[in-house]
C-alpha cells in the first residue's frame, strides 16, 4: 500500500486526564474520518509491551485501570528504546496514516515535536497544549504518582513555549467553544476544509 503524507498534522499534549483523548474524538467527529484520523505514539509502545509481556492490548489501549497499572513499566521500556532511537515509536505510529488530516493525541516529548516537525515540516504541523486545572483533573481520575508524573514523558513539554494554541479544557468551557479554536488552526489550512 502506497504511504499517505498528510496535509496536516495536530498534535495534542498536556498533563494525564487533561482531556487530550476526549478532544482529539471531538475534533475528529467534527471533521469525519474520511479525511481525518487520530493516531497514538502510545499505540506501538503498547503493542510490542502487551506482545512481549502476553497481556491484553485493548485493555491497555482503553481508559482503564489495567492500562495504570502498566504505565510505568512501560514508561521505563520505552525510554530505553527511545535512547537509541527518538524516533522509534513515532515512526512506527505514522506508518497508519492514510488520512489527509492525522491527529496525533499523545503528545509527551520534545523530541516527539522534533520528529514530527523534520518528517512533515512546520508548514504542515500544529501544535496544541490542552491546560486544565489540578482539581479538574483530580475529579477525572487522576491522582499524583511518583515515577508517572515527575518523570520527562509528563514534563518535558512543561517549558515549551512555541505552542499554535493553548486550550483550557477545565470543565465549565463549552466543547463547542473548544471546537472552534481548535477548527480555526484546520481552516488555515486552506483547500482542507
Ligand atoms: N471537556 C470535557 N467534558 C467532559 N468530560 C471530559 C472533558 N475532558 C475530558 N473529559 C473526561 O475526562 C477523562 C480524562 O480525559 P482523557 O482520557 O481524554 O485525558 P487524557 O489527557 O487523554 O489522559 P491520559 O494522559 O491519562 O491518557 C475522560 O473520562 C474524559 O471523557
Amino acid at each position: 500500500m502506497e504511504k499517505t503524507t498528510p496535509k496536516l498534522v495536530i498534535l495534542f499534549s498536556g498533563k494525564r486526564k487533561c482531556g487530550k483523548d476526549f478532544l482529539s474524538e471531538a475534533l475528529l467527529n467534527k471533521l469525519g474520518t474520511d479525511r481525518a484520523q487520530i493516531i497514538r505514539i502510545s499505540e506501538p509502545i503498547k503493542r510490542h509491551w502487551a506482545e512481549s509481556m502476553g497481556l491484553d492490548l485493548a485493555e491497555l489501549l482503553s481508559d482503564s485501570a489495567y492500562k495504570e497499572h502498566y504505565r510505568k513499566q512501560m514508561i521505563e521500556w520505552s525510554d530505553d528504546r527511545r535512547r537509541e532511537d527518538y524516533g522509534v515509536f513515532c515512526r512506527s505510529a505514522c506508518s497508519t496514516i492514510e488520512r489527509d488530516i492525522c491527529i496525533v493525541s499523545d503528545v509527551r516529548r520534545k523530541t516527539d515535536i522534533r520528529f514530527f516537525l523534520e518528517t512533515f515540516g512546520p508548514e504542515r504541523l500544529r501544535t496544541v497544549r490542552i491546560e486544565t486545572s489540578q482539581d479538574v483533573r483530580v475529579s477525572r481520575g487522576w491522582r499524583f504518582e511518583s515515577g508517572i508524573d515527575d518523570v520527562q514523558s509528563e514534563c518535558d513539554l512543561d517549558d515549551y513555549d512555541r505552542w499554535d494554541l493553548r486550550l483550557l479544557n477545565d470543565g465549565d468551557v463549552e466543547v463547542g467553544e473548544m471546537l472552534k479554536r481548535l477548527y480555526s488552526i484546520v481552516e488555515g489550512m486552506g483547500s482542507l476544509t
